[in-house]
């Protein structure tokens, strides 16, 4: 999709561009974004800001080896407010700071709300910067980087579009700092494991990311619709080329049937709090449509879960089936596993309909 057809969309600034040298930030490579931003709400399209940099630009207060996981939160903490300084003075437009963790895009309810407050901000012209609220995050709570949280932000926002900034022209058949003969690759219309085996990790001084990531990113954004370039962020012509409708680096078709958002966001931003094996093996249908569970059907349930939770359903043979939306506890399906019953009594502890929602569900891809 062309920017003529974009309505909304979604920039994502690596570190690279906006902490070049660790210490502080520079606007020095940001004058081309921020002219790209002006030129997009110009032409009336919305746009969403996802930034890196504030470890980045927070690690000159804390010389030294970085001792533990604190002081990086606390760097984070201290060049947040650099960062959205830096960003604030290039734009004659108010911005708006949303911090988030992953904890905030897996709970339907939370999640929701971002989206409100994404929608309410645009209305009002603001530009949102988001950023991982790296002061908080713990293991359990944190996305990890920005190329996926930028991906998790453009569905939650409908984007038309996800432009990734990196400091290279975009995916290369192999990593070319390493391999110099590998070639850019323009288009991607599907990404499957060939594809992820060509990206490579992180290199840069300051990056968390690498390309795995985002291509991880750009699966998530095209299987919700929405095209995906990568484009290198340190040169001006990339952003004159995207305004000319063309494409400066790395573009990630959107698939041709994309998942609806709530299934999307099942799929590919859900944490499951709990798993249901089930045995797919004595009731095959249940591969294909996991609503139709039945008590009996249960072979074990593993963590503690409440009704409205998401949980994994596992195939006794550990293949992974579904990630949906439970109707009932843990506690109740455990001792409905375990017990065997009439159909009355079943149907007296089962009056919230189905044991799996028919409406909340992802099926999962074997790969996933
Ligand atoms: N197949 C690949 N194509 C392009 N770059 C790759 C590939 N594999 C690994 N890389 C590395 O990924 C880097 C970009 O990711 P990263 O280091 O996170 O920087 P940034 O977040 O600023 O984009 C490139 O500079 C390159 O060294
Ligand atoms: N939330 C972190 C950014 C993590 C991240 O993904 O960084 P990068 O790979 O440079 O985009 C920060 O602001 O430093």
């Amino acid at each position: 999709m062309q920017i003529s057809k974009w309505k909304r969309i979604v920039i994502k600034v690596g570190s690279a561009l906006i902490a070049p040298h660790g210490n502080g930030c520079s606007s020095h490579y940001l004058l081309s974004i921020a002219q790209f931003i002006v030129r997009c709400r110009e032409q009336n399209i919305e746009v969403v800001l996802v930034s890196s940099g504030s470890i980045a630009a927070g690690s000159h207060l804390f010389p030294g080896e970085v001792k533990n996981i604190a002081t990086k939160k606390a760097m984070a903490a201290a060049g947040q407010t650099e960062m959205m300084a830096t960003w604030d003075k290039l734009f004659d437009f108010p911005t708006a700071q949303i911090l988030l963790t992953h904890a905030d895009l897996k709970d339907r309810e939370r999640y929701t709300s971002v989206r409100e407050t994404l929608f309410s901000l645009l209305e009002y012209g603001l530009l949102p910067i988001v950023n991982e609220n790296d002061t908080i995050v713990t293991d359990k709570l944190k996305v990890g980087d920005n190329d996926n949280l930028s991906a998790m932000i453009a569905t939650a926002a409908d984007a038309d579009a996800l432009i990734i900034c990196s400091d290279i022209d975009g995916l290369y058949t192999a990593n070319p700092q390493v391999d110099k003969k590998a070639k850019l690759i323009p288009q991607v219309a599907e990404i499957n494991d060939e594809i992820y085996a060509m990206a490579g990790g992180v290199t840069s001084s300051v990056g968390t990311g690498g390309m795995k990531t985002k291509i991880q990113a750009a699966k998530k954004a095209v299987s919700h619709g929405i095209t995906t370039y990568i484009v290198n962020g340190f040169t001006e012509q990339s952003f004159n080329t995207l305004l000319q409708g063309g494409n400066p680096g790395t573009v990630f078709l959107p698939e041709q049937n994309p998942l609806k958002e709530n299934i999307h966001w099942m799929t590919h931003t859900a944490s499951a709090q709990g798993e249901v094996v089930i045995d797919c093996n004595s009731s095959p249908e249940l591969a294909d449509d996991p609503s139709k569970l039945k008590s009996e059907e249960i072979v074990s349930v593993n963590g503690e879960f409440a009704i409205g939770d998401t949980v994994l359903l596992t195939n006794n043979d550990g293949t992974k089936v579904a990630k949906a939306e439970v109707n009932y506890s843990s506690c109740l399906l455990s001792y409905l596993s375990e017990q065997t019953l009439d159909v009355e009594a079943q149907e007296n502890l089962t009056t919230k309909g189905p044991i799996i929602s028919d409406k909340n569900i992802a099926i999962l891809n074997k790969s996933e």
